[in-house]
This record gives structure tokens, sequence and C-alpha cells, in this order.
């Protein structure tokens, strides 16, 4: 049984030469891997000899040193009586957060969607709002996402009883209680400490089906486990450049009983998002999957020091290896025009979502709702309409938004942001009243269109000629400044 390391035999190794870092209680060391981490040498000499627990947390599944780093290279367990703990210095942003957490909203004082964002964004760390909140460029298409939906107006029938409304569908042939899913979304303990098994368990308490993050900070595994009873869980993809690597993981998710791959295919780099660049992301990247040694600039934010390993080469080829590798149900995830969709369907994919990711990859890329707009009509004309699925995401903030989707022909609807802010600023209570906000609007909402279940939602029924008007409003920060009168209270006056 090895004797425990002191603070002071670690301490000694903290530099480029000889580097050892302690994460929960146990030293590794990682001299030969500075130059492998996908976020740089940097971010890890700053914890050189020192306990790196805190900072490691958010970004990494915690089975990432036993997969990723040679067992020579763990040095065993640390007395950690004997460790100095960090000194910090008071941080009046930190203190300030604080004092906002303390005035915050309570839980029930938030009515819909946008009210979680107006939450969070006081009370989340700067560098988690940042990354949550970050679309690319001057967020024309983020802002855009939204206010398409603005733009279609609803035709409504009367007369209709519906005294039973019944908002339950499939998707990808599995039940679910309602047409939206939890997207994916990376890094989810930089909002909530315990991460995506949060929207887990709301995803399951609600019964709605879950996309689970390539590059989410809980590991795989403990997604997959904390699921209960046949919850249905989808794998969202990186494709990464060792074809290796992206097999294992394909492989291992349909062992786990993942039901679709998502795979993102609007994503061969990732986007410029400057708000989150600017917050001059200062927490160790990812290394969730191994890359070549190439080195990448610390300054680029979270989005630049995790995504190294995403492969660029990615192309209509490929579809074909991954349908060799799995049965899943394969949905290509970022689709953006109609000829792409026919391509998906001779390719023999069984669904897309149209989205631009949440309007963090090209900007001024159109809104996933305008492109269902005119991908349906073309699939109609072409017989292909029942060929696949078509789902889209982005901008979906009220249950008007998930109705006007599958009146124009989504068979559902992902929901990204909204849970992230819920979940950083109330955890598992504000996801699941979130999620049952947007199911009560459902069920209102559904009524007075006149529809009694979701097959009833038909084109006929909404009226899209405002569209496809691209009018850019000033650049306002986000859809939520002033969504929340409390926030006019003293305690969140901006300083
Ligand atoms: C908000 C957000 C979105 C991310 C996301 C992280 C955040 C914080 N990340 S990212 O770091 O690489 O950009 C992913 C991701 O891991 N994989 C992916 O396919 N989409 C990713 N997306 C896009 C997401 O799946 C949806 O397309 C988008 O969130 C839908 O828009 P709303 O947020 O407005 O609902």
């Amino acid at each position: 049984m090895h004797a425990k390391l002191t603070g002071q035999d670690v301490a000694k190794h903290n530099n480029k030469d000889s580097c050892w870092v302690i994460v929960h209680g146990k030293a590794y060391d990682v001299t030969e891997f500075l130059p492998e981490h996908p976020g740089g040498s940097k971010i890890i000499l700053k914890y050189a000899g020192k306990d790196a627990t805190e900072e490691f947390d958010p970004i990494h599944p915690p089975d990432t040193l036993d997969k990723y780093l040679d067992k020579s290279k763990h040095l065993g367990p640390v007395d950690m009586s004997t460790v100095e703990a960090e000194v910090k210095a008071e941080d009046p942003e930190e203190a300030a957060r604080q004092e906002r957490i303390a005035n915050m909203p309570i839980l029930e004082q938030c009515y819909n969607l946008l009210d979680f964002e107006a939450v969070a964004k006081h009370v989340m760390k700067r560098t988690a709002w940042a990354y949550y909140s970050s679309g690319a460029d001057d967020e024309i298409t983020m802002r855009e996402n939204h206010s398409a939906f603005h733009k279609i107006w609803f035709r409504p029938r009367i007369l209709i009883d519906v005294e039973h409304v019944d908002t339950s569908t499939t998707m990808l042939g599995d039940k679910c209680s309602i047409p939206f899913y939890v997207t994916a979304t990376a890094l989810g303990k930089l909002g909530n400490p315990e991460g995506e098994v949060v929207l887990t368990r709301a995803a399951h308490k609600h019964d709605v089906i879950q996309m689970i993050p390539t590059l989410a900070s809980c590991s795989f595994d403990e997604i997959v486990d904390a699921k209960k009873g046949d919850q249905i869980q989808w794998l969202q993809l990186y494709v990464n450049k060792n074809r290796d690597v992206t097999r294992r993981i394909v492989e291992h998710a349909e062992k786990r009983g993942c039901k679709g791959l998502f795979i993102t295919v609007d994503a061969p780099q990732l986007g410029r998002r400057e708000k989150d660049m600017r917050s001059k992301f200062e927490d160790v990247g990812t290394s969730v999957q191994k890359v070549e040694n190439d080195n990448v600039d610390r300054s680029q934010g979270a989005a630049r020091a995790i995504s190294s390993f995403i492969d660029p080469s990615l192309s209509w080829k490929d579809i074909a290896y991954f349908q060799s590798i799995t049965k899943m149900p394969i949905v290509l995830k970022g689709v953006q025009r109609v000829e792409d969709v026919i391509l998906a369907v001779e390719h023999g994919c069984a669904g897309v979502v149209l989205s631009n990711h949440g309007g963090r990859q090209l900007d001024t890329a159109p809104s996933g709702i305008e492109v269902l707009a005119e991908v349906m009509p073309e699939l109609r004309k072409r017989g292909m309409e029942n060929k696949i699925e078509i789902y889209i995401d982005g901008g979906i903030r009220r249950a008007t938004d998930i109705i006007k989707a599958l009146c124009l022909g989504a068979k559902g609807v992902g929901i990204g942001r909204p849970f992230l802010y819920a979940m950083s600023a109330y955890g598992e209570a504000g996801v699941n009243r979130a999620m049952q906000l947007l199911k009560d609007e459902f069920v209102m909402n559904m009524r007075l269109i006149g529809a009694n279940k979701v097959e009833d939602l038909n084109p006929s029924m909404v009226d899209t000629r405002g569209l496809f008007t691209h009018t850019v409003s000033t650049a306002s920060d986000t859809l939520s400044s002033s969504a929340y009168d409390v926030l006019c209270a003293p305690s969140f006056k901006e300083k």
C-alpha cells in the first residue's frame, strides 16, 4: 500500500520539467501530458504542485484521467491535511454575485423560460454565463432564432371540442410525453456542480428525451447510469479525427441503450463566440478525447479549448461508415438548407435537425424554423415527407414556438439554453419547473389553436408570409434583458 504523499511532496513538482497536480485527493504526474493538453499547457502549469480539483471538475468527466493518463503517472493518494489551502484573494465580483444569489427571485416567480435566463444572467459565474449565452460573431442568428417565431402568425380554429388534449408523440419510434427534447449542450458543470445528470433526472420526471453531449462535463456512463427505467437517451456525436475513438464511443453508446445517434455536422470548427473569448477562459480544457499535440490558444475561450479533436474532413462519404458500425437511427444535427435534407434522405438517414447550433456557428445562417418552412413543401413535392423525421432547434422559448414548428411539419424540437439557465439558477427544481411551465403552455395553446392531439397540427393553422423577411434588429444583449421586473430591484440594478 502506497504511503500517502504529502502536500510538500507534490509542491516540489511545480514546473514544466516536473509537473504534478492533485485531483480528488490523488496526485498525477502530468509532465509529459502538458504539450498534449487540448487546453494548452499554461492552464495546467497554473496548478502545478497544487490541488486542481475545483478547476478540473466543471470541464472534465470524472473518468478522464483514468481514460487518458497512463497508469504509471497515477502517483497515488495524498494526505490532504498536509496540502496548504489555496488562499484566494477576496474577489469583489464573487462577493457581489453571492449578494445577488442571496436576493434572487424565488423559483415560483419564474413564469416562463425567459425568466430563467434573466435570473441566470445575474447569478451565474461570469465564465459560465459567457459560455452558455454566447452566440457567434454579432449574434444575429442567435437573436433571429427566437424572433423568427414572431414572424409566424396563427390561424386558429374555433368550436372544436378540446376538452381532452393529448400532447404525446413519438420521436425515432419511441414514445414521449411532449414533442420537445433536451438538446446537447456542452460543459453542464460550468452552471451546476452536478452537471448533466440534473437534466437526466428532470427529463425522466417529465418523460422527455435527453440528448447526451460528446462534450458533457459528466462522463457518458454517469449520465446513462442516472437514467431510470426505460428512459430514452440519444447520443450527440462530434466526430473525432481519430475514427477509432469515435467508433468506440458509438459502440459503447449503443451497448448502453442509446436510441439515436445525432451526428453534429455544422461544426467542422467551433464558431467565434466572443463573449466566451472575452472571459479569457482560464479553466482547464477538457481532454474528453485524445488529440495530437496541437496547442490551443487559451484566449479562445472554452469552446476552442475543448474542440480541437473535431474532424473537419467529415463528409457525405462517411455516412455509410456510421451505418456500418451502429444500428442506431442516424440523424444529422445542424442541417441548414433543403438540398442537404434531400441528400440526407438519399443517404438513408433517419432524420435531420434543422439547426444553426443556437447561433453559435455561422452568423447570419437562417433560423431552424425558416429552413423548416422551406424544406417541408419541397419534401412533399417529392413524396419524401415520410421518409425522414425533421426536427428543429434554436430559440424555442414558448410552447407556441413548438406548435408553429409542428404545424409546419417538424416531428419535435430541441431546447438548449433555457434548461441550462434553469439548472444553473435553481438546480433540478428549476429544470422541473421549466419543463412543467412549457407543458402547461402547450396544453393551453393546443386548446386555443383548436387541436386535440399533435397529429391535428397542420400548415393551414399558421401564416408564414412574413417569415422570409430578414430585418436585423440593433444588437440587444439577450432576450431577457428586461423580461423580469424583479431584476429592477436595487440588488439587481446593473452596477
Ligand atoms: C447553448 C449551447 C449550445 C450548444 C453547446 C453548448 C451550449 C452552451 N454545445 S457546444 O459547446 O459545442 O457549442 C453543443 C455541443 O457540444 N454539441 C452540439 O451538437 N450542439 C451544441 N450546442 C447547440 C445545441 O445543441 C442547440 O443546437 C442549441 O442550443 C439550440 O438553441 P437554444 O439554446 O436557443 O435552445
